[in-house]
This record gives C-alpha cells, sequence and structure tokens, in this order.
C-alpha cells in the first residue's frame, strides 16, 4: 500500500500521446506569453498613474483651440502644424539670400535634430502626446529620464520629513503628586495638631525644642502612619500599603518625616526584630540618621543598631543578635547602614535577619538608585523573603516575594514591606525609580511638575540667595581670603572638586592666617572627619574646605555660607552642595567663583534646575591687591610645604 499519492501537474491536456518534449514547449510557450501580458499590463499601470499629472493629448489640442480662438488666430493641429511647418521652410530655402540660407540651414538641422529626438520622446512618452512648447518638451524629456523601463517599478516618493519632538508623558503618579509645601515659616503645624502620636513622643520633640512640624513632615507622618490601626502585620484593608517617594529641598526636615512615625508605628512592637532598615550612602549620614532615631527612641524599648564601619564588623555583629544554644535573639529593632556594610552582613550570615522587616527606608534615594550595580537592593528583598526556620503551619503570616497581584496573591495575609524614599532631588525618571521595584508608589513633592515639565526640575531652599562671582584662576584663593577677612563671611563650607585642591586650600589658607581652618575629605579618617564636622559646628573652626563627602545630607548647624570654589560639573551637586546652607527655614548665602568659560554652562544648568535666580557679584581688583604681597610670601611657602610632604 502506498502511503503518500504525488500528483504532478501535467499541463491541461493530458493526452498520454504528445510527447514530453512538446508538452514542455508549450508550457514554456505559455509562460513566455504570460510573462508578455504581465509586462504588458505593468506598463499600462505606469502610464495611467502618471495621467492624471500630464494632460492628455487631447485635452492640450483642445486647450489650444480655445486659447488660438480668443486671440483670433488660425487653429492647426499640432502634426498638421509640424507639416506645415516642413512645408514651408523647404519653400523658404529656395527664395532666401545665401547668408539667411546658411543660417537657416543651420537652424533646419537643429529642429531635425530636436525633432528626432521628440520622436524618440514620442516613442516612449507615456502619455503618448508631442510637446509643442519648449517648457513641455523640456517636461517630456524629464519624464523620459524618470520614466522606469518596461518591466520595472520605480520605487520613489521619499521625502524627509524632520523627526517629530517626543513629548515625554509621565505616569500620573509622577505627575499629579501630593504637594509639599516650599516656604517652612509659613507653613508650620503645631505638633499636637498631628493625631496619632503617643504622648512619650510628643514630649520627647518638645524637649528637642520642636514645637511645630514643617511641611514635608506635616504631609507625610500621616501617610505612613496610615496603615496604624491595622497593627505592623497587615496594611490597610488587608492591602500592602503603597511605598511612598519624597522629593522636598535640602533642610526641609526630610529626617524627622521618617523617625517620627516609624518609631510610633514600632513602639508596639512585643518582640525584638528588625523592622526597620534606613539605607544611606555614606558614614557620615548614616551616622546622623542613627543619632536621631538614637534620641527619639530615647525612654522605649526600641533599640537602633548602625552597621557603616565605623566599628568592627565583629562589634557591629555583636550588637545585632546574641546566640543561645541554637536559639538567636535579635538585639535590634531599627538598623542604620550604609549599603556596602549592609551587604557584608547579609552574606556572611552575621546574625542580621530581615525576615520581619516592615520598613525600607533609602534616604539620599537618587544616589542610592546609582549605587544600585553594588545590587545591595536586591540582597535585601532576598534575605526580606528568606523562608525562615518556623514551620510552615506556624508562620501565619509567611511573606512570599511579590508577584503580580491577583486575588489569589492577595488572599493570605502577608506582613508587608513598606518603601520608603527621601531626596532633595529625587528623579523623576520612572525607568531608574522602577529598579527600586515600588509598589503602587505615591509622590510627595515641592515640585509641582506637569507631564510636559522638564525632566528634573527641583526646588531651592526659600531662604537661599545664590551668587556667581566671575574671576581668573590665580586670584580664587585671594577671593576666598577677600571673603573670610574683608567680609567677614564665616563660617564658611568652602568646596572643591578633589581632595588634592582641598588640601591646598587649606594648606594655602593656614599659612596665610588670620582664619582657623580644616579640611574635610577622604585624606582623613573617619574619626577625624568626625572630630572636623564637630568642631566646625562648635565655631572652632571657620573655614571648612571640603570634597563632595560633605555635599550630602550632613546637617551642620550655623552655616552661614557655601562657597563654591570649584563650579559643581552636576546640577544635582550644586543643589546639595548649596543646600547645607539656609537650612530649616533660616538663611544663607551661596557663592560660585566661576571661570569666563565655565560662565554660561553653568549658568544655564542653575536656570534649568529652577533656580530662582543667582546674582552676579564682583569683587574688583583693587578689593584683592592689599593681600596680594603676603600672598606670593604664602604660596612660596606653600610650595616647600608641598615639596617636604612629598618627600615623606
Ligand atoms: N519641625 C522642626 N522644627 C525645627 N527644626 C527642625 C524640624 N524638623 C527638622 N528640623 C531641623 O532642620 C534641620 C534639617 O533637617 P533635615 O536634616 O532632616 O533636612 P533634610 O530635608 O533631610 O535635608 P537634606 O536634604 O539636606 O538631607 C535639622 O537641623 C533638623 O533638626
Amino acid at each position: 500500500m502506498s502511503l503518500f499519492l504525488v500528483n504532478r501537474y501535467l499541463g491541461e491536456e493530458e493526452d498520454g500521446s504528445i510527447s514530453k518534449e512538446s508538452r514542455s514547449q508549450a508550457l514554456l510557450a505559455k509562460l513566455q506569453q504570460k510573462a508578455k501580458e504581465k509586462q504588458q499590463q505593468s506598463l499600462t499601470e505606469q502610464r495611467q498613474q502618471q495621467l492624471p499629472k500630464e494632460p492628455t493629448q487631447q485635452q492640450r489640442v483642445e486647450k489650444k483651440r480655445k486659447a488660438h480662438k480668443d486671440s483670433g488666430q488660425e487653429f492647426l493641429h499640432p502634426k498638421k502644424k509640424k507639416k506645415k511647418a516642413n512645408v514651408h521652410d523647404l519653400d523658404s530655402e529656395s527664395h532666401d539670400e545665401p547668408v539667411e540660407q546658411k543660417k537657416k540651414k543651420k537652424k533646419k538641422k537643429k529642429n531635425e535634430e530636436e525633432t528626432e529626438e521628440e520622436d524618440v520622446n514620442d516613442g516612449q512618452n507615456p502619455a503618448g502626446g508631442q510637446g509643442d512648447t519648449e517648457q513641455e518638451e523640456a517636461a517630456e524629456a524629464e519624464n523620459e529620464k524618470t520614466a522606469a523601463p518596461a518591466g520595472f517599478k520605480v520605487v520613489g516618493g521619499f521625502e524627509n520629513r524632520p523627526v517629530q519632538k517626543v513629548h515625554r508623558v509621565l505616569p500620573q503618579w509622577l505627575a499629579q503628586p501630593d504637594v509639599i509645601h516650599r516656604d517652612i515659616k509659613n507653613n508650620l503645624v503645631p505638633i499636637s495638631d498631628l493625631s496619632g502620636l503617643c504622648s512619650a513622643l510628643v514630649k520627647r520633640l518638645q524637649e528637642n525644642g520642636i514645637q511645630h512640624f514643617f511641611p514635608v513632615q506635616a504631609e507625610v507622618i500621616p501617610a505612613i502612619m496610615e496603615n496604624m490601626q491595622r497593627g505592623l502585620l497587615i496594611g490597610r484593608g488587608g492591602y500592602k500599603p503603597r511605598d511612598i517617594c519624597v522629593s522636598a529641598p535640602t533642610g526641609s526636615g526630610k529626617t524627622l518625616a521618617f523617625v517620627i512615625p516609624v518609631i510610633q508605628m514600632l513602639m508596639e512592637r512585643v518582640v525584638c526584630e528588625v523592622r526597620a532598615l534606613a539605607v544611606l550612602p555614606t558614614k557620615e549620614l548614616a551616622q546622623q540618621v542613627c543619632k536621631v532615631f538614637t534620641s527619639y527612641t530615647e525612654g522605649t524599648a526600641l533599640k537602633v543598631v548602625m552597621l557603616a564601619g565605623q566599628r568592627s564588623f565583629a562589634a557591629e555583629q555583636a550588637s545585632l543578635a546574641e546566640h543561645r544554644g541554637d536559639r538567636r535573639r535579635s538585639l535590634a529593632d531599627i538598623v542604620v547602614a550604609t549599603p556596602g556594610r549592609l551587604v557584608d552582613h547579609i552574606n556572611k550570615n552575621s546574625g542580621l535577619c530581615l525576615q520581619h522587616l516592615r520598613f525600607l527606608i533609602i534616604d539620599e534615594a537618587d544616589r542610592m538608585i546609582d549605587s544600585m550595580h553594588q545590587s545591595w537592593l536586591s540582597q535585601v528583598v532576598k534575605a526580606v523573603y528568606k523562608s525562615g526556620s518556623e514551620p510552615r503551619a506556624m508562620s501565619i503570616f509567611r511573606r512570599t516575594e511579590p508577584t503580580h497581584v491577583t486575588a489569589a496573591s492577595l488572599s493570605p495575609p502577608q506582613m508587608p514591606l513598606q518603601k520608603l524614599l527621601f531626596s532633595a532631588t529625587l528623579t523623576q525618571n520612572p525607568e531608574k525609580l522602577q529598579q527600586l521595584g515600588l509598589h503602587q508608589p505615591r509622590l510627595f513633592s515641592s515640585v509641582h511638575s506637569d507631564s510636559t515639565h522638564k525632566q528634573d526640575c527641583f526646588h531651592f531652599p526659600q531662604g537661599l540667595t545664590e551668587y556667581y562671582v566671575p574671576c581668573m584662576l590665580s586670584k580664587k584663593p585671594l577671593l576666598l581670603l577677600h571673603f573670610i577677612l574683608r567680609m567677614k563671611l564665616r563660617p564658611i563650607l568652602c568646596f572643591t572638586n578633589s581632595r588634592e585642591t582641598a588640601h591646598r586650600l587649606f594648606l594655602l589658607v593656614q599659612l596665610f592666617g588670620g582664619v582657623t581652618a580644616a579640611e574635610f575629605s577622604s585624606r582623613l579618617s573617619p574619626g577625624e572627619r568626625k572630630k572636623k564636622l564637630k568642631e566646625f559646628e562648635q565655631g572652632k573652626i571657620q573655614l571648612l574646605v571640603s570634597t563632595d563627602a560633605a555635599a550630602r545630607g550632613i546637617d551642620i548647624n550655623g552655616v552661614k555660607c557655601v562657597v563654591n570654589y570649584d563650579a559643581p560639573q552636576y546640577v544635582r551637586t550644586y543643589i546639595h552642595r548649596i543646600g547645607r546652607t539656609a537650612r530649616a527655614g533660616k538663611a544663607g548665602l551661596a557663592f560660585t567663583f566661576l571661570l569666563g568659560v565655565q560662565e554660561k554652562r553653568f549658568l544655564q544648568m542653575v536656570v534649568e534646575a529652577g533656580s530662582p535666580g543667582i546674582q552676579k557679584q564682583i569683587v574688583k581688583p583693587e578689593n584683592l591687591r592689599s593681600m596680594e604681597a603676603r600672598f606670593e610670601v604664602t604660596l612660596q611657602e606653600l610650595a616647600k610645604v608641598i615639596k617636604s610632604e612629598k618627600a615623606r
């Protein structure tokens, strides 16, 4: 039995009498005939396509007939006219003068050539017309050039259109944030107006001199605490609470906006477990936030531990948990950490258990997003959803890693993990924020950005006055000395772009004399840095020359003036640097020294970032003259000091 039946096409006549050869010839002839037909069809199609552009011969004749009628001249059909012209030429040839004859001969020859061309054109002109005027001839010649050779389709008609600008459309949560007032002084809210705060916390606030909440605190604290009625274990209505993003100016009080509600919500906890984790980019910032947490947990059972590498790993480990036999007992409710050290503790299984984590606070969030390549967040999330040692039946509030929201995924009650993001320069780039895996985020912002707004526009502290000082490179140190010694602007926090510049400038000012100065950079140990900051805050140091190590988040009381000795390259750096002054609604001054070549770009950058206005401050050369001689001597001394430093 055959499995397959193959039918072959044998042509229309399935006559076995016809030989194979003649059949194939017949087929070939048929195909050729079809190809010819197709060719002709495509030719007629092309002609038809061009027809609307070119009037038909009949239309042209009609048009001419009408024109001649209007002018009262005799009308001749183009073909007849051509014939007549030829006859006339021949006639005149025999009667004209010899010179004229020559000319006419030449002309005739030319005409003949042209007629030949026309004939060729006629043969190929799809419209089939014969040009009467030179313009028509030119047009037909052009047609000949562009007409497709038979059987080919000419591809074309492409234009160079300008590319349309793509307008950014922000997701609704980013485009329509809960607005925070920028004006602190006129929008203070008495602490008694905020319900839900326990009396111990209110008392602590008052002891720290806080009678009113700043606008950011008045908005964000209730938003974090709105899940409180359900306790820690389930979000409102059984749903996972929304993550919260806060973008508010430098010095607007963002730290207390998360410290207060987190403490309030953890206050009622029964078992000590790590339930809040605050991650900050630097040791100094971790220390600062840890200090605030410690201050407000005083008198409560809550314990705060810092993991930032200030102490040895073993010491940090010991502060996290204690082990009795095979039982582990957590010693920390709130952990404040830098990402590197945190990952170390997670990986080395040092006793840090994050399975009960309720709040993940990401301060200086935009900077933390930039450090996402360290994958600290994915490690934290992994540790949070790690299955515990307790039996499955016991863990009623067992956590599963978040997936798509479905009825099934929502049905078992889960202890929620809520992310709280804070920054003065929070990115509005949804792609970047997406990296944080936010859950139905809610944005609080002092910048109301509609969807068409320029990307990343920020608000500056209201009490801040910005200046730029045009200067020459060689005069920069003198300018700084002029600001401290003549204008008596102190204390000054001065920023340079490198630690070498910071060091030399510090040495120079110290050698010049008349002012107590210090440097703040990675040249110093963490202990030394801490000491310098303290002395600066206490007024023992009048000029602190720093790298960007002190640009972000550092809260130093009483900085009246910030000087950008080196212009910052990025607008975020500028905002954070100048944000070390004019904090908590106070006034402050910011000066930026600009070389001629830097002016245009810098000013444009600052205006685009949303600066309310930066003013020009000119320091006349004669104001610096009296210090110049001393300055020259100091420079020589500086060279010696640096040489000896290098030798060492
Ligand atoms: N309600 C308040 N009343 C009085 N002072 C306050 C209040 N809230 C905060 N402060 C003070 O304001 C200063 C700035 O606060 P904080 O450091 O939290 O600002 P920030 O918004 O985090 O700034 P940055 O963006 O620079 O980190 C601190 O010295 C803080 O003690």
